[in-house]
């Protein structure tokens, strides 16, 4: 696993699955069918694992955390970066904060708290918890104006944020003041990455953020590795057209709950057993709802394997 502090080819070099947890019956989480997610994305050349809203870290026990980062680390590749969240409530993230003081991950996401929260003191907070770290933390943007840009700045001059997750939608993500602002502020995107999965990812990343987070990533590693590459590239037609192929389950995503449908969607398409979802959610039923997430699922899934032997067969070929 990943322990050294994280630099900008770490925010590069891959697409940052956010996947779901796995638990058991009980609704402990699966150190089996969280590594058979792991593997999977792995062999999409995803290096990178962002445990957060996808996994209900919100809703995740701080007696439990300890027991998680366990697993994280074992079932973590060597290559591997494994990032826990903290929070979302100041008081739950300063306890946990004081826990992943004494581990190796080399940061944590703090999940961001709507109400009560103030721009000022949400900035105060952040310097506070990466004190209590004893390491620089990832902020998640995810509403308009959550934190000021200026503020987001001198974060990241103190060393309190080494990255920002910025995740407000917009329906034209290029048209966009408080990004822009943010952007202004600190100079450079190259310690942002597009937080909103593969749709907005490459107007994003056309605007300078350095990579994208992604739920759907989990059904379909090659292909959402194959849109950062081709982005990076230049290659935005092809980007687009790959991205295509991941719309129809975002559509359900965002019809239905985009962290809902991501883990029925990865048992669905035999990923893994996501089991119980986790406390103050449920799990999405409904028979024909889940038929249209597990045909969307398998079909997304089918093309990314395709995309992995195509891939093999060029490179027994070459
Ligand atoms: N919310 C997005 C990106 C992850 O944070 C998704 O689930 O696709």
């Amino acid at each position: 696993m990943k322990t050294t502090p994280v630099d900008l080819a770490d925010l590069k070099s891959s697409v940052l699955s956010v996947p779901p947890l796995a638990r058991d019956a009980q609704g402990e989480p699966s150190k089996a069918e969280n590594r058979r997610m792991v593997e999977w994305l792995r062999s999409g050349d995803v290096t990178t694992y962002l445990y957060g809203g996808n996994a209900n870290l919100y809703n995740f026990g701080v007696m439990e955390f300890g027991r998680l980062l366990d697993l994280l680390e074992e079932i973590a590749p060597g290559d591997g970066w494994m990032i826990p969240s903290i929070g979302a409530d100041f008081g739950k993230a300063a306890d946990q904060a004081a826990i992943l003081r004494e581990r190796a991950f080399p940061t944590a996401m703090v999940l961001p708290l709507a109400f009560p929260a103030t721009p000022s003191g949400l900035a105060s907070g952040f310097a506070k918890l990466a004190d209590i770290s004893a390491r620089p933390l990832i902020a998640y943007i995810k509403n308009d104006g959550f934190l000021d840009a200026r503020d987001v700045a001198r974060l990241f001059r103190d060393g309190a944020i080494s990255a920002l997750k910025y995740a407000v939608v917009r329906a034209e993500p290029k048209n966009d003041a408080y990004l822009e602002a943010i952007l202004d502020a600190v100079g450079s995107g190259e310690r942002i990455v597009s937080g909103i999965g593969e749709r907005p990812a490459i107007d994003h990343l056309e605007m300078g953020l350095s990579a994208f987070t992604s739920g759907s990533v989990c059904v379909a590693p090659h292909l959402s590795t194959a849109i950062l590459k081709a982005c990076r590239e230049g290659r935005l037609a092809d980007a687009t057209a790959i991205r295509a192929s991941f719309l129809p389950l975002e559509d359900l995503r965002d019809a239905h709950s985009p962290i809902r449908v991501l883990h029925e969607a990865v048992r669905l398409a035999a990923i893994c057993e996501t089991g119980p979802i986790g406390e103050f959610l449920s799990n999405l039923d409904g028979a024909e709802r889940l038929a249209a997430i597990a045909a969307a699922a398998r079909e997304l899934k089918a093309k990314s394997e395709a995309a992995a032997s195509g891939a093999e067969r060029r490179a027994a070929s070459a």
